[in-house]
């Protein structure tokens, strides 16, 4: 299916021609489809595969005395050739696989360190596979990274670059100024740098540049956590215009009434894996008990 960009691992080239297949499987007119020009109605597009995907992080644990970094201790590894001391690995997400579809809020659950944030930054193809693979349509919008804010700069001055980042025309920057601006209801805070922002109004600002465009997949991180009851419930209501503007939306957050209330699917993380999957109220319910 060729309008599903790839992000795979070069060790398992047969999980790739397998997730491929299942592309193939779930847009079989893919020409048309995958363009979402021409679905009939009922018709599931996929806009993200994720496929049997495995991140591995290594981590330089502290060095002894011995080994601390010193310029006759360096020449001796490289002498020797040995890597840096004490490398280890942590195998963060082990064997995910799900698709998911235009229309689609999934809220992703799990304990701290059951690997969420790992999942949202391997779908934005900011960490590489270790094993498997992540096909996307488009270029998924990861909150917060792709618009790359700058605190010594203005708002005013991020929403322009923010906007231009994501791909906007200086017509269309001028159109979405006053709403982003009053969306994230930092009044004239927006002529001051974001140096002199809270964090809750930092996140505010970069959730209403962020959703200034239709993202075919937009990944949020806790953005919601951080606002007030009444952004929170703007927020909800711009995802619902996202999802039914046909984009996927992924949230990851520890609030399990704002994942209720928004998503209409939900993946349950425990240790890297999926441990249940499916509807809001019975995933929560599942893990609530646990
Ligand atoms: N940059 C990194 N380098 C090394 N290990 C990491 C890194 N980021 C995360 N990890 C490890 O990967 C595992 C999963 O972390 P991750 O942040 O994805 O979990 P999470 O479910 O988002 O946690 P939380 O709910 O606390 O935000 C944890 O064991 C964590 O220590």
């Amino acid at each position: 299916m060729a309008e599903l960009t790839e992000n795979v691992s070069e060790k398992a080239p047969e999980t790739a021609a397998k997730a491929s297949q299942a592309a193939e499987a779930a847009a079989p007119a893919s020409g048309t489809a995958a363009k979402g020009a021409a679905t009939t109605p009922g018709e599931r597009v996929p806009t993200v595969i994720v496929d049997n995907l495995h991140i591995v992080y290594k981590v330089y644990g502290k060095p002894s005395d011995a080994q601390k970094g010193n310029a006759a201790n360096a020449l001796l590894r490289i002498l020797r050739r040995q890597g840096r001391p004490e490398m280890k690995e942590v195998h963060a997400v082990r064997g995910v696989t799900f698709v998911a579809y235009h229309g689609d809020a999934i809220g992703i659950i799990g304990r701290n360190g059951s690997g969420k944030s790992t999942l949202l930054r391997a779908i934005a193809g900011l960490l590489p596979p270790h094993k498997g693979a992540v096909y996307t349509r488009g270029q998924p919008s990861l909150l917060g990274v792709n618009a790359a804010l700058m605190k010594e700069l203005t708002g005013e001055r991020n929403i322009v670059l923010g906007c231009y980042a994501m791909g906007m025309t200086p017509a269309e920057v001028r159109a979405k100024y006053d709403e982003i601006v009053d969306f994230s209801g930092i009044g004239e805070f927006v002529n001051f740098p974001m140096s002199t922002y809270s964090s809750g109004m930092g996140a505010r600002l970069r959730f209403a540049i962020s959703s200034a465009k239709t993202h075919e997949v937009l990944l949020i991180d806790e953005a919601l956590a951080t606002g007030d009851r009444e952004f929170r419930r703007k927020s909800q209501e711009r995802i619902r215009q996202m999802r039914e503007a046909a984009g996927t939306v992924f949230l990851v957050a520890h609030n399990l009434d704002v994942i209720e209330e928004t998503c209409n699917r939900v993946i349950w993380l425990h240790k890297g894996k999926i441990r249940m999957e499916g509807d809001p109220k019975e995933v929560i319910k599942a893990y609530n008990k646990a």
